[in-house]
């Protein structure tokens, strides 16, 4: 999918909410487990209640993976439901080096069909730039997470007082461009979103950590919101777990329209 296209749903939808798949086993409705594959039952029900409001699915590959060689199969299945004018993240955080990483990509992007896939910098650009040669395809680098651990390295600051997130965000830009490059920047760091926004103007950033973290979606638009938005914020648990009823797929709607009915009037407000 091109930022053209993504941006043209944003606007369509009045939404920029990416809704995360996080199907754990051990979470979901028990009425489910009587089913041949719950998870895929499970995801299917969530797809189709919160389709109408997202720009965005994002499977964490976690939970998929867990369940060996049948997560694989369920995972497949799951894309396949997601309409193609739907964005969709493989939150698989790879990044390996160069001839890993390639294989990594075909993965992701040949195998399965995603649009994206987060990435990893730590080992730098030969393990990230294998992600970028692919058309129509994107690179979702992990830049200032939403995790406390994340003080221990992206925060750390360098001689000239620079911390080490702006470096990934500086070098990095270098490797690809806001065509086919997103950063992650958890919406529990507040204020810090507007400087990692005066690094990187134009790039989109997938906003994890509103719901269940605690992060919050105004703050999020206030310091984040670009000319093309320039945001796509998850929520998993938040919305796929809002009930652990037979009601779950209906409760997740209507969290997912509440998030929406305010990202219509943040965007109305600032873009
Ligand atoms: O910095 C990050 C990067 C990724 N995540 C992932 O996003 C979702 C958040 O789930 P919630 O239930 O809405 O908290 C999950 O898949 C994380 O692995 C993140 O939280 N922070």
């Amino acid at each position: 999918m091109t930022k053209a296209e993504l941006f043209s749903q944003i606007k369509k939808k009045s939404s920029f909410l990416c809704v995360g798949l996080d199907a754990d086993i051990n979470k979901i409705p028990k009425h489910l487990l009587k089913e041949k594959d719950p998870i895929f039952s499970f995801c299917k029900e969530i797809i189709e209640e919160t389709a109408d409001f997202a720009v965005a699915y994002k499977p964490n590959i976690a939970f998929f993976e867990a369940l060996g060689t049948e997560g694989w199969e369920t995972l497949q299945k799951v894309l396949e439901l997601i309409p193609k004018e739907i964005f969709t993240i493989a939150d698989a955080k790879r990044g390996d080096i160069g001839n890993t990483s390639k294989l990594y990509a075909k993965a992701f992007f040949e195998k399965m069909d995603f649009d994206s896939v987060t990435v990893a910098p730590y080992m730098g650009v030969d393990s990230v730039t294998p992600f970028l040669e692919f058309d129509e395809k994107w690179v979702i680098l992990l830049a200032l997470t939403s995790n406390a651990g994340s003080m221990d390295f992206q925060l750390i600051k360098d001689e000239q007082g620079k911390p080490l997130y702006q470096t990934v965000l500086e070098k990095s830009q270098s490797w690809g461009s806001d065509e086919n490059m997103m950063y992650v920047v958890g919406a529990t760091r507040g204020e810090l979103i507007g400087e990692v926004r005066k690094v990187v103007p134009d790039h989109f950033f997938l906003v994890p950590g509103v719901g269940a973290q605690g992060g919050s979606l105004s703050e999020v638009a206030k310091y984040g919101m670009n000319s093309t938005c320039g945001l796509l914020v998850n929520s998993s648990r938040g919305i796929i777990y809002a009930s652990e009823g037979t009601d779950f797929a209906k409760v997740a709607r209507k969290e997912s329209e509440k998030l929406q009915i305010e990202m219509k009037d943040l965007l109305e407000k600032y873009l």
